[in-house]
């Protein structure tokens, strides 16, 4: 155990990279991936089950969270590992991305961000300093700056705008966020899909006291040959002792990909917002269970998962469950889901320390083409 926030580099195998994070709250394995529990829940799933699954560190929400139920009553009610009974570590959002794509009537200024609520329509403000205050009020083990996210396709006087302003947003969060001991905070890498604003960016935020380096601004509807494109670019210029963080992203291809090309951490509504929909990522592939091609299908949906929900119960019943929307068929999927994400990240981290990812990228790939049988 340890009582500072430390990154170790394990092996590397060609771009790929196998590391560990300790903090005072245990070790993140990388390439790590975080299931998303933005309002304080990993939905559909106990903690422990998350925790069984081998999730080191879990994401939370600064927008959601200080809407309801408010950080200073998270803070008073012990922080947010005890509100949610997650004792192991949790990387928080600082809320610029969901306020622009969840709030009403924005307005963005060189200050930060007023907008009003989507729950109640309540007037609130989100700056640099009020969001690592509401981060520090949950207990947040990595803290992101506040910055600012552009849409994309968007023009290049724009994402160096935002990249701009991100910049000076990243040093008002590396100062409000000061000396927590055991904790981080992480820059987030912008520029759009321009190259010469996304080095800039990554050259600044190299040079500013930050724990990790995100790239932010992706799995925002660009193909995926743009966001490979653009961690290509940045790779060089992130210092590579400290951990490389994938915001939002991805499928199950977008994250072996972006591990050959670097990428540490990720996190993704994907595995849990797909199985809550009847879809279910297994390793040949995606399955709508809601298709009546499972109707009548007795077997499991792998008999040779170390997850129960996979292993123990036929598609024909989760093709029950999911037409009847019933409850168990979201906690059934969402727990295959995230043993697919948790066992495809273990077999990257087996991968690259046996020097043979390509290997494991090329078999886990060959698999996906036999359509989900
Ligand atoms: C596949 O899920 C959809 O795609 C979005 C995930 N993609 C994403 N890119 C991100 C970029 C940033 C960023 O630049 N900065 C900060 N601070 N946080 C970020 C969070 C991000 N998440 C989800 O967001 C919506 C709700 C649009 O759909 C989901």
């Amino acid at each position: 155990m340890t009582d500072d926030f430390r990154f170790t580099l394990r092996a590397r195998d060609g771009g790929a990279r196998l590391g560990e994070i300790s903090t005072p709250r245990g070790a993140i394995r990388t390439p790590a991936f975080m299931p998303v529990g933005t309002a304080a829940t990993v939905k559909a799933m106990y903690p422990g089950q998350v925790r069984e699954l081998g999730a080191d560190v879990v994401l939370g929400n600064v927008y959601h969270l200080m809407l309801r139920p408010g950080a200073e009553r998270v803070a008073e009610l012990g922080g947010l590992h005890k509100f949610m009974n997650w004792p192991h570590n949790i990387l928080t959002d600082s809320g610029g991305f969901q306020v622009m794509s969840l709030a009403k009537l924005r307005k963005l200024d060189e200050n930060g961000v007023t907008f009003q609520s989507h729950i109640d329509g309540s007037r609130h403000q989100l700056t640099p300093e009020r969001s690592m205050e509401i981060q520090r009020l949950l207990g947040s083990d990595i803290q992101m700056q506040f910055d600012e996210c552009v849409k994309l396709p968007c023009s290049h006087e724009e994402a160096e705008r935002a990249m701009r302003l991100s910049l000076r947003w990243a040093e008002r969060s590396r100062k409000a966020f000061g000396e927590q001991p055991g904790r981080a905070c992480f820059g987030i890498v912008q520029g759009g899909a321009e190259r010469d604003l996304r080095i800039e960016s990554a050259r600044a935020l190299a040079d500013m006291d930050f724990g990790g380096m995100a790239v932010g601004g992706l799995a925002v509807g660009e193909p995926q040959e743009v966001m490979l494109a653009m961690i290509e670019t940045v790779m060089p210029h992130l210092p590579e002792h400290k951990p490389h963080y994938l915001m939002g992203v991805g499928t199950p291809d977008d994250l072996l990909q972006s591990v050959k090309r670097g990428i540490d951490m990720f996190d993704c509504v994907m595995p849990t917002r797909a199985g809550r929909h009847g879809l279910a990522y297994t390793r040949w592939g995606k399955l709508n269970l809601k298709n009546a091609r499972h109707a009548e299908d007795p077997r499991p949906l792998d008999p040779t998962s170390s997850c129960p929900a996979a292993r123990d119960y036929s598609r024909a019943y989760l093709h029950h469950l999911v037409r009847c929307q019933e409850i168990l068929g979201m906690m059934l999927l969402t727990w295959v889901n995230l043993a697919y994400y948790q066992d495809l990240m273990a077999g990257a981290r087996e991968a690259i320390s046996a020097g043979r990812y390509d290997d494991y990228l090329a078999q886990v790939k060959d698999n996906w083409t036999r359509d989900g049988e």
